[in-house]
């Protein structure tokens, strides 16, 4: 807000280096990586938990991005979205598709070997046995809300035992806000 009464040249020396004029309040690539998971995560149906995912090569390029969604062709208004219905086949689980499968089978490279995956939510463990197999090496997360459930400490489990890491993500930032409306003219 400070800057408001300011010039342009005055608002690049107050957010920006001074000799050279840079931007210092860009996207650290971390913030980027997760902000690009959590963003598609908007893309789910899914009412109770939108998931996403992004994977990232060595060199930090984006090579797969996935959200929790029905498989291909199984329309989305057909199939059940609750979860807790008597019988198995009227509920999600039984279709749903999670952002980290989705990621990796998006990838747009020969293969996600050696690249990491930024995961708004702890892998279940039918996610890190693809995960695993796949050749990804390193997760970070936002969310472990259901560490303790069975499923995630056998992903734990497994990813231990593969020599896979995996860390909670830390950020400087509490919010990325996107404007989808036009700025305004100077
Ligand atoms: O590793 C995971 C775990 C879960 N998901 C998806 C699958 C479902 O669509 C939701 C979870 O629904 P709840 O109602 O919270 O059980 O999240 C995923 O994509 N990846
Ligand atoms: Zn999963």
């Amino acid at each position: 807000m400070e800057n408001l009464s300011l010039n342009n040249e005055e608002v690049l020396f107050n957010n920006g280096n001074s000799q050279t004029g840079k931007r210092n309040d860009y996207l650290e690539w971390e913030d980027y990586f997760m902000a690009v998971a959590i963003l598609s995560a908007q893309r789910s149906k899914d009412p109770a938990k939108q998931v996403g995912a992004c994977i990232v090569s060595e060199d930090k390029k984006i090579v797969g991005i996935g959200y929790n969604g029905m498989p291909n062709g199984c329309s989305d208004d057909e199939l059940p979205w609750v979860k807790n219905q008597a019988d198995e086949l009227d509920n999600k689980f039984a279709y749903v598709c999670h952002a980290e499968m989705n990621a990796i089978m998006n990838k747009n490279t020969y293969d996600v070997k050696d690249c990491t995956i930024y995961t708004a939510l702890f892998p279940c463990n039918e996610c890190a046995k693809l995960i695993i197999q796949s050749g990804i090496r390193q997760i970070v997360y936002l969310s472990d809300e259901n560490k303790n459930k069975k499923s995630i400490l056998a992903s734990k489990r497994m990813f231990n035992l593969a020599g896979i890491s995996y860390r909670q993500f830390e950020s400087k930032r509490s919010e990325i806000v996107i404007n989808l409306r036009q700025p305004e003219a100077h």
